[in-house]
C-alpha cells in the first residue's frame, strides 16, 4: 500500500524492512522494473523467509525429514499464486511446483463436533447426509433456506463482527459458532466474535450489498462468470513483465481449478529462490541479523533508518515496511502514530510438529486435516491439525519431471502439525514447550483415538510463532485509512506498507501480489 503517489528518481537508494516473502517479492519485482535503483533489504533475523520456514530434522534413524513451521500450501485460485508459480518458472524452478487435485483425499477437511468426533465438511452426497445428521449443522439448512428472505442491512457502510454478519444472514448464532468459527481458526487463529466482517468476509458483504442476499448473489454470479479473461491484477502483471498472454492465461486457468499448491522440499523454496536471485544482483544488498530500531526523515525530506547496533542508512528515497504494526510502532518517534500502530495486536500460534516413521496413524482420516470450532469445549486450546503426510503423499507435480524425479513407492509414515493458542492464548500465559506437546497428545487421544504409546514413539518439535497473525478487529479498514494518513503526514510518499496487515488478505499469494503492485506503481 502506497501512502502517496510517487515515482522513484533515477539511481535512487531505497530500503526494504523485512526479508520475509513480502519484502523479498517487492524487492524482486522492483529490481526487475528499475535496474538503476539500489535496494538494501534489512531483517532482524539472520535468515530470510519470515514465517515461511521449511526446516529439516533428523528422525530416530538419522534420516532427514522436512517439517513446515509455518505455511505449506497456497490457494490455487488466489491470483498471487499464478505470480508465484510463474516467477518460479522464470527462475527455472517450475519442476518443484506440486498440486492437490480437487477430488483428492487431501482436499477433504474435517471439523470436530461437541462430542469430539470428526465430521467431514461435505464434499459429496454421502458426506453431506452425514454432516446434516450431525449437531454441527444445526440451523444451517433452515438458515440457508430463509436467507434470501432476510432483510439486508440498513447501514452497509458500518462494520460488524464476522459472527454478527453470519448471525444476521443465517438467523442463528450456532452457524457461526459451529462452522465458520472453525474456518476462521484455520486462517486467522482468531475469535469470530472479534474479527471484522468487512476485512474477512468482503466478497460475502459485496453479495449482500448487490443482491440483498448471499444465496441470490451466488446463484446470480456463477452463471455470469467469464472464465477466459485474466483478472485485472494478472493482466497488469502480464503487460508489465512482458509475459505471453496466452501462456499466462492458461497457467491461471489451470491453477484456479486446483484447491492447493505446494512446493517439493517445502514452501521456503519460493523465498529462497527470490533471495538467491536478488543476491546475484549487484544493486541489491542484504543486511541480516540487524533489526531496524528507528525510521525518520532527514532535513532534506529523505528517509533515514537506524539499526539496533547503531549503524544508519541515510538519503533513502523510499522505505518499504513489511512488519506487523506493533513492530512498526517501535520504529517511530511520533507518539500518536505509535499509539495508532499499537492498536493492532497480533495472535500467537504454537506449532507442534509430529513425525513417526513406518506407521500411518491417520489411516481412518486421510484428509488435509481438521479444525476445532468455538462450540467445542476445547480444553487444550487446539485450533486445528494439518495432516502433512497425507498432503505430501497426494502431491502431484505440475510440470513434467526430469528423469531424476523420485518414482519410488511412497513409504508409510505419519507427519502432522497441530496449531494451538491463537485467540485462546494470552501472551503472558505462554508455557514451556513440553506443555503444548502434552496438550496435543491429550486432544489427539480423544479426536483421532491414537494411543498414548504411538504418540510417545514419535518425534515432536514445538515452535512458538509469537505475534504472527495481525488481529483484524471490527473497523480495521477504518484503522488502515487513518494509519495511511498519519504515515503520509510523517513521510509523504517516501514510504509504503506491505505484509499481512496491509495486503488484501493474510495469505502468501496476497502479500506477493501486493509487493508486485506497489513495485509497479513506484517504478513508474
Ligand atoms: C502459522 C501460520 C500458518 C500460515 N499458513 C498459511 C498458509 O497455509 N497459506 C498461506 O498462503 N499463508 C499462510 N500464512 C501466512 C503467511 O505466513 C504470510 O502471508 C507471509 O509469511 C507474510 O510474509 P511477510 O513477509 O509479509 O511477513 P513475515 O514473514 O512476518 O516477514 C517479516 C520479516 O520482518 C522481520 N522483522 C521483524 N522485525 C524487524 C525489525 N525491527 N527490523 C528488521 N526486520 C524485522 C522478521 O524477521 C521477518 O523476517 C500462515 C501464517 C502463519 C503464522
Ligand atoms: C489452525 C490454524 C491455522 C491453520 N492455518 C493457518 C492457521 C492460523 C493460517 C492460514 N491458513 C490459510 C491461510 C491463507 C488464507 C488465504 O487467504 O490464502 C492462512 C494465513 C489457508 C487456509 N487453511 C485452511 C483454510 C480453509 C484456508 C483458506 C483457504 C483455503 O485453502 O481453502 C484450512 C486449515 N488451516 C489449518 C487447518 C488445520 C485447516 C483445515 C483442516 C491450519
Amino acid at each position: 500500500m502506497l501512502v502517496g503517489s510517487t515515482k522513484l528518481a533515477a539511481n535512487s537508494h531505497i530500503a526494504v524492512v523485512g526479508a520475509g516473502v513480502g519484502g523479498l517479492s517487492f524487492s524482486y519485482f522492483l529490481a526487475k522494473f528499475r535496474p538503476d535503483v539500489n535496494i538494501t533489504i534489512i531483517d532482524g533475523s539472520k535468515r530470510t523467509g519470515g514465517w515461511i520456514n521449511s526446516a529439516t530434522i533428523e528422525d530416530k534413524e538419522k534420516l532427514p525429514i522436512l517439517i513446515e513451521k509455518g505455511p505449506r500450501t497456497l490457494r490455487g485460485k488466489s491470483e498471487g499464486t499464478t505470480l508465484i508459480v510463474d516467477t518460479l518458472s522464470s527462475l527455472d524452478q517450475k519442476e518443484f511446483v506440486y498440486y492437490i487435485e480437487k477430488n483428492s483425499v487431501a482436499n477433504r477437511k474435517f471439523l470436530v463436533d461437541k462430542d469430539d468426533s470428526l465430521v467431514q465438511v461435505p464434499s459429496s452426497f454421502g458426506s453431506l447426509v452425514k454432516f446434516l445428521r450431525n449437531s454441527l449443522s444445526r440451523d444451517f439448512v433452515t438458515g440457508l433456506l430463509a436467507e434470501p428472505f432476510r432483510k439486508s442491512r440498513m447501514y452497509p457502510c458500518e462494520d460488524e463482527s464476522a459472527s454478527d454478519f453470519i448471525k444476521r444472514r443465517f438467523g442463528s448464532e450456532l452457524v457461526g459458532n459451529n462452522i465458520f468459527s472453525a474456518i476462521f481458526h484455520g486462517i486467522y487463529a482468531d475469535d469470530i466474535k472479534q474479527l471484522s466482517a468487512q476485512r474477512t468476509l468482503a466478497p460475502l458483504l459485496a453479495l449482500e450489498a448487490k443482491h440483498g442476499s448471499l444465496v441470490k448473489g451466488m446463484l446470480g454470479t456463477s452463471t455470469n462468470e467469464k472464465k477466459s479473461d485474466l483478472p485485472e491484477a494478472l493482466a497488469q502483471y502480464q503487460k508489465r513483465m512482458g509475459k505471453d498472454l496466452k501462456e499466462l492465461s492458461e497457467l491461471y486457468g489451470q491453477l484456479r481449478k486446483l484447491p492447493m499448491i505446494g512446493l517439493r522440499n517445502g514452501l521456503e523454496r519460493f523465498p529462497k529462490a527470490l533471495y538467491m536471485a536478488l543476491q546475484k544482483n549487484p544493486k541489491v544488498q542484504f543486511v541480516l541479523g540487524h533489526p531496524v530500531s528507528q525510521l525518520e526523515t532527514d532535513g532534506n525530506g529523505k528517509c533515514q533508518i537506524s539499526l539496533a547496533d547503531g549503524h544508519q542508512l541515510r538519503e533513502l528515497e523510499h522505505v518499504r515496511l513489511t512488519n506487523t504494526p506493533a513492530v512498526m510502532a517501535t520504529m517511530t518517534r511520533d507518539k500518536q502514530l505509535a499509539q495508532l500502530l499499537r492498536q493492532v495486536k497480533a495472535n500467537t500460534v504454537v506449532l507442534v510438529n509430529f513425525y513417526l516413521a513406518k506407521t500411518d496413524l491417520l489411516e481412518q482420516y486421510h484428509s488435509f486435516g481438521y479444525l476445532v470450532p468455538q462450540s467445542n469445549s476445547n480444553k487444550e486450546q487446539l485450533l486445528g491439525v494439518i495432516f502433512d503426510s497425507v498432503i505430501e503423499q497426494n502431491f502431484k507435480p505440475l510440470a513434467p519431471q526430469h528423469s531424476s524425479y523420485d518414482q519410488r513407492e511412497p513409504q508409510k509414515f505419519t507427519k502432522f502439525t497441530a496449531m494451538v493458542g491463537g485467540h485462546y492464548l494470552s501472551k503472558h500465559s505462554l508455557r514451556e514447550e513440553s506443555y503444548y506437546v502434552e496438550q496435543v497428545k491429550s486432544a489427539l487421544l480423544r479426536h483421532l483415538k491414537i494411543s498414548q504409546d504411538q504418540l510417545d514413539r514419535g518425534y515432536w518439535e514445538v515452535t512458538m510463532a509469537t505475534d504472527c497473525l495481525p488481529q483484524f478487529f471490527v473497523n480495521y479498514n477504518r484503522w488502515v485509512a487513518e494509519t495511511k494518513t498519519k504515515f503520509a503526514q510523517n513521510f509523504g510518499p517516501r514510504l509504503s506498507l506491505g505484509g499481512m496487515a496491509f495486503s488484501k488478505g493474510p495469505g502468501v499469494p496476497d502479500v506477493v501480489m501486493d509487493g508486485f503492485q506497489d513495485a509497479d506503481a513506484l517504478s513508474g
